[in-house]
């Protein structure tokens, strides 16, 4: 495929096991998706749906004893599955960067936010210390801090959790990846900032040609965010395809039942919004059937011996889900209010 062409990210069949059980217990199997230039990917699910793992996967970051990753996933067609250590520490923060809910786990407590910026800039090429910090200080600025060059001599503890989330965007950027992992990156603040850190996160596209693969428990602000999005159900795929064709039509019901749990941005609100009754199974403790049948309002005999395979729906969308098959679609709905065409 011409370079072009290629997507940035291409994952493919990615599974990661670990042993328990007397055997090799699956945390993530054969999930498949792929990021764009340019693009901002969505990557949905409840507590302990995989998103994590398969973040971590493709970073070679999972240090469990044991730990099996099988698959592939090619970044601008360099295979990262199997790829020596040096060679991915040399990818991460040069090609991709990830950033993560708290930013303390970013930062040291001891040294001031700039003089860490710096030290990422001068790992990864050859500057002084003062050319290093003039990037450092017009990165804050474009990451929307105010009075840069005095909030790069603050510690981390001195800011507020927007700004310090800021800093980490900053120092992520500061080699400029061309992929962005950001895990959970607005969960911790508040609404207001969280829309700011969105947006942020929508200009880099165009501020620092940067992709975005955005791992999210939280279906508004994929609505407001990525173009695509890829939804986990106990570490496997339930549903993927274009964001606004899963908000409009929906074929898994689990991804029904998560878009029933945002809040409408107009009209009456109702007293308690539904939650999925239940909880997800644990990876030791999953079905043989649909990982999701034990909450499923739509389940059936069909969808209990094996788990149902990823089938295409139309329109590059994806559900493994045995009612499209069968040709009884969910209910259609009218587009969740919040969503950035
Ligand atoms: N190193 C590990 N060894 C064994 N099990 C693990 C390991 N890391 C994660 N798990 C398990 O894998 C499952 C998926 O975890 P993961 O952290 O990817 O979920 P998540 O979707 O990111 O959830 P959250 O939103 O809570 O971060 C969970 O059941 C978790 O307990």
């Amino acid at each position: 495929m011409p370079a072009d062409r290629m997507p940035l990210l291409d994952v493919r069949d990615l599974c990661v096991s670990v042993p328990g059980n007397g055997g090799m217990i699956p945390l993530v199997e054969n999930v498949s998706f792929c990021v764009n230039e340019a693009e901002i990917v969505g990557l949905v699910g409840e507590s302990g749906s995989g998103k994590s793992v398969t973040a971590m996967a493709l970073m070679g970051l999972i240090d469990s004893p044991g730990v099996q990753v099988r698959g592939s996933a090619r970044f601008r067609g360099q295979e990262l599955v199997g790829m020596p250590a040096k060679a991915l520490r040399t990818l991460r923060g040069r090609d991709i960067a990830m950033i993560f809910q708290d930013p303390m786990t970013a930062f040291t407590p001891v040294y001031t936010i700039g003089w860490q910026i710096d030290e990422q800039i001068r790992a990864h090429e050859r500057l002084t210390r003062r050319a290093a910090r003039a990037r450092t200080v017009q990165l804050l600025a474009e990451m929307g801090v105010p009075d840069p060059a005095r909030t790069a001599q603050r510690y981390p503890h001195q800011l507020s959790g927007g700004l310090r989330q800021r800093a980490m965007i900053a120092m992520a950027l500061s080699c400029r990846p061309t992929l962005l992992i950001a895990d959970e990156p607005t969960t911790a603040l508040d609404v207001t900032v969280q829309a700011q850190i969105l947006d942020l996160l929508r200009g880099l596209r165009h501020s620092h040609g940067s992709s975005v693969l955005l791992i999210t428990h939280d279906m508004g602000v994929v609505a407001q965010t990525c173009s695509r999005t890829l939804v986990l159900y106990s570490g496997r795929m339930a549903e993927s395809g274009p964001t606004t064709t899963l908000f409009a039509r929906p074929a898994h019901p689990y991804t029904a039942a998560l878009l029933d749990s945002i809040p409408p941005l107009y009209g009456s609100r109702p007293h308690r919004l539904p939650a999925i009754a239940g909880v997800p199974p644990t990876p030791r403790e999953r079905p043989a059937g649909c990982a999701f049948g034990p909450r499923c309002a739509y389940v059936h005999a069909t969808c209990l011996p094996a788990p149902p395979a990823l089938a295409p729906i139309g329109a590059g969308q994806l559900a493994a889900c045995v009612l499209p098959a069968e040709g009884t679609p969910l209910p259609p709905r009218t587009i969740a209010q919040g969503m950035q065409p």
